[in-house]
Order: C-alpha cells, then structure tokens, then sequence
C-alpha cells in the first residue's frame, strides 16, 4: 500500500519538487496537485509541469474536490493559501505536512489552533543536513563562553518574499532557547547608521538575495581570540521534497497535535 499524498502549490519552486519525489518514491502516490483556483495552468498534467513527463494527474483549483480520496497533504505555497488548505484538512480529519515560511505570529497561532483536530508538521526547513545542524547549535549555544557574539548569515534566491528566512528564525529559536534568553527580546533584524556597541546577548541576522541560491545558513559564534562557524548549504531543492514526503509518510500514523521535522528524524 502506497501513502496518498496531495501536493498543494504544485507549480511552484518546491510544489513541482514534491511532485517528482512522491510520483518517483514507491512508497507513495500522487493524489493531488492543486494551485489557486486562478492559476493558468489549471487542467495541465502535474507531471508534464513538474518536467518528469505525463502522469495522468491534472492540476486543479479545489482541495476540496479531492481530499477524500487523499491520506496526507503537503503544502509549500503561501501563508494565507496554508491557512486556508490547513481549515479544510482540519474539516475533514486530514494530516498536513506545512513548508510555507513566512507567517505572522497571529497566523501561527491560527494554524497551530487546528492541530487540536489533525496532525500537523511544521517545518522552516526538511532537509535532513539542516535538521542536524540545530542539534549542533543547541549543543553549541550551551557550551560556548556567556560573553560570545553570535549572528546569523542567510543567502537566497532573488524570487524569496520573506525574511530573514524561516530556517534563520528557527536557528535563532533553538540558540535562545538553549541560553534561556527571550527570542524576541535579544533578536536584532537591522543595523544602519551609529548603532553604538554591540549588546550583549544580542542575535543578530543578515539577510542577502540573489540569483539561484537555493537556500544557505551559516551561525557565527564569535568570541575573543577564536570563532566557530556551522554553516549549511542547500544546492537542490530536492533535499527539501525529500524530507517532507518522509514527513508525510511519518505523519499519517501520529495523533492530531503539531510536530516538527526533529520529531521525524528522532532528533528531538
Ligand atoms: N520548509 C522548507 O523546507 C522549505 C520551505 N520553503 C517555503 O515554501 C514556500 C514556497 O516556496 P517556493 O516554492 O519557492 O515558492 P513559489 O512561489 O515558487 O511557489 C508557491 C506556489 O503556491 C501557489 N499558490 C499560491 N496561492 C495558492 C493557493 N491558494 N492554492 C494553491 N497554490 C497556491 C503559487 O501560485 P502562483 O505563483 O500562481 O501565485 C505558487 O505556484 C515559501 O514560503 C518558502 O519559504 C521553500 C523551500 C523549502
Ligand atoms: O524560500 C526558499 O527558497 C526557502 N525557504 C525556507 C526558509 O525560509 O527557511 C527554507 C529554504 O532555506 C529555502
């Protein structure tokens, strides 16, 4: 038995990804790729989008129309196309795995607020080399001295909307977290101008865009006389459809409740 999968933003960056993984994976099948009811590519055979050829499954507008006959969807679209697809799963008792980045605090809220009724992973990043890599700051931003600087270095595509990105944030998370220091509070998005000495305990980010980059993260923990760098770098998307279709397969036994790619992986 494969696992049904349905690919919400099926002709996007990472919609098309998903296609291909889940079409070419022997564990799973491809129930369904929808886009927004206005897209013009409505009607055209996911497959032939995705570039692995014809698969005799169209692209279609509803989610709706095709959720009873899918086990678990995956969605990397947009925030507010997330909430929606996510109110229909929790309408019809069925598992999401979320790889849209990008939401409010309000739209966070909303999403996980649906978790009561389904199972729901939430994830900045699937790949697995990533992953990884928050266990290494976690352990990291204990063991380093109380006086290190540490900040964090995203770089993009030119076509990326949100920023810092969604993994940037959760790297950032994890290290406050693991220093019992309030996010939000040591945080720090921008510099410009006289912006005096460097405040103690402060995360900082830096943003940079362009061209094709896939998507690559490097912390910085910097203190006198030594600095240690964990930097990952994705160089296909790939990576990312890989995880989050193992996410799905993994998520479609859980209790309703929300869990993250750490769970998957057993890394948490
Ligand atoms: N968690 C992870 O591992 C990763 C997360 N991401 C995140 O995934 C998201 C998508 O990224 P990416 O693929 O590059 O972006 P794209 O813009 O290429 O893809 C988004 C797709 O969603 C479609 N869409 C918009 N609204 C709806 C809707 N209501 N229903 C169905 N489809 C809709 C868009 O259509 P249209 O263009 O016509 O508007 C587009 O095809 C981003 O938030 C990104 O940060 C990306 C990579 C990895
Ligand atoms: O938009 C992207 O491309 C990516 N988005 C995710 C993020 O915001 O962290 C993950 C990955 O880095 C690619």
């Amino acid at each position: 038995m494969t696992t049904a999968i349905a690919i919400t933003g099926a002709c996007g960056r990472m919609g098309k990804m998903l296609v291909e993984s889940v079409h070419t994976n022997k564990a799973t099948s491809l129930a369904g790729a929808l886009e927004h009811p206005g897209s013009n590519l409505i009607g055209n055979d996911a497959g032939e989008i995705a570039g692995v050829g014809r698969i005799g499954v169209p692209v279609l507008g509803d989610l709706s129309s095709i959720i009873s006959r899918t086990e678990v969807i995956i969605d990397f679209s947009t925030p507010s196309a997330t909430l929606a697809n996510a109110q229909i799963c929790a309408d019809n008792g069925t598992p999401i795995v979320v790889g849209t980045t990008g939401f409010s605090d309000e739209e966070k809220q909303q999403l996980t607020e649906l978790s009561s009724k389904i199972p729901m992973c939430i994830a900045a990043n699937y790949s697995t080399g990533l992953n990884i890599s928050l266990k290494l700051l976690e352990l990291a931003a204990k063991a380093v001295d109380e006086d290190v600087d540490i900040e964090i270095v995203e770089a993009h595509h030119r076509h990326k909307v949100d920023a810092p990105s969604g993994t940037a944030l959760a790297m950032g998370e994890t290290i406050a977290k693991a220093r019992n220091l309030d996010f939000k509070e040591f945080a720090l998005f921008a510099r410009e101008g006289i912006t005096g000495a460097r405040r103690k305990d402060t995360i900082g980010f830096s943003t940079v865009r362009g061209g094709d980059v896939v998507g690559d993260h490097t912390v910085m923990f910097m203190a006198d006389g030594e600095r240690l760098e964990v930097t990952h770098k994705a160089s296909n998307r790939m990576a990312f459809a890989h995880g989050a279709v193992r996410a799905a397969t993994w998520l479609v036994k859980k209790e309703p409740g929300v869990y993250d790619m750490q769970d998957v992986l057993g890394l948490s």
